[in-house]
């Protein structure tokens, strides 16, 4: 039994979601989806364009509020809780587009990182000289993301790939409990894609991930659980096996038109 299904079968959630929907305007983008991430699990979550994908994600982190529903984080009711409160209880996200500052060395980014999410004002005026302790977390950071010998290397002068990777150790930056990624691999060459899927891969286990990708052989290839998302709805949940094999997933999300949704 792997070690993410044992801690699977201790049953605690990470996230959980009880008929969450989210409306804007006449549109339902989320619509009643209930989805229990189990801690110490990297669950991928599948689905068309505009299946809901990123506004789930915004519910989760607290970017967005619920039209209704409940969301639990760590077994506490997180609602009402903005995203800075969020944060501070362990979750941590990124985006589909970079979000780094490119003038800045890979350390000053993280050095930032660690300062703005720790409780504290992010101050672009004070040093972003690392003490002691956090220099030897950058060290750890870089090592985990494959970005060993790029620390005092401008960020907008990396590749894309490098700076993809350096947003992922921004994440990681703060001890996160609860990771999100938003489609971490995209706009990535082929060959970047490897060393990016690899990272994730080898992220530490009790660390819990969701993760959008529309790269399936990435997506299933790193998830213990997929679920996907159709028009808002969630259309099926599962081992990467049964999502894979599912007739309606098939039919929506695979092309193939076994079946009608
Ligand atoms: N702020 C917003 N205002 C109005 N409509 C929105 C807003 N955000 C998302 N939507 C709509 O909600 C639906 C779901 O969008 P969302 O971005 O969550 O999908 P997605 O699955 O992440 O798509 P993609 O894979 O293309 O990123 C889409 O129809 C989108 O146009």
């Amino acid at each position: 039994m792997s070690r993410a299904s044992s801690a699977a079968d201790k049953g605690a959630a990470a996230i959980e979601l009880r008929g969450v929907s989210r409306s804007f305007g006449g549109l339902k983008a989320v619509d009643d989806v209930s989805l229990r991430i189990q801690a110490g699990t990297r669950h991928v979550l599948i689905g068309p364009n505009g299946a809901g994908k990123t506004t789930l994600f915004a519910l989760m982190s607290g970017e967005l509020s619920v039209s209704a529903g409940k969301v639990s984080l760590f077994g506490q009711d997180v609602t009402s809780w903005s995203a800075m409160r969020r944060s501070r209880a362990g979750l941590g996200r990124t985006y589909q587009i970079t979000n780094v500052f490119s003038g800045l060395s890979v350390q000053e980014n993280l050095v930032l990182a660690m300062r703005g999410r720790g409780g504290g004002q992010l101050n672009m005026l004070t040093s972003t000289r690392p003490d002691a302790v956090s220099s030897a977390r950058i060290d750890e950071l870089l090592s985990m993301c494959g970005l060993k010998n790029r620390r005092d290397v401008r960020a907008g002068a990396m590749s894309y790939g490098e700076q993809r990777l350096l947003e992922l150790a921004i994440s990681l930056a703060n001890d996160p409990r609860l990771l999100l990624l938003d489609e971490p691999a995209a706009g990535l060459s082929p060959a970047e894609r490897g060393p990016m899927a690899e990272t994730i891969r080898r992220l530490p286990r009790e660390l819990t991930i969701v993760l959008i990708e529309h790269d399936m052989e990435l997506a299933l290839g790193l998830a213990d659980r997929v679920s996907c998302l159709y028009y808002g709805s969630l259309l099926a949940d599962g081992t990467p096996e049964e999502v894979r094999s599912d007739e309606k997933v098939q039919s929506v999300y695979f092309g193939t038109a076994s079946s009608h949704a």
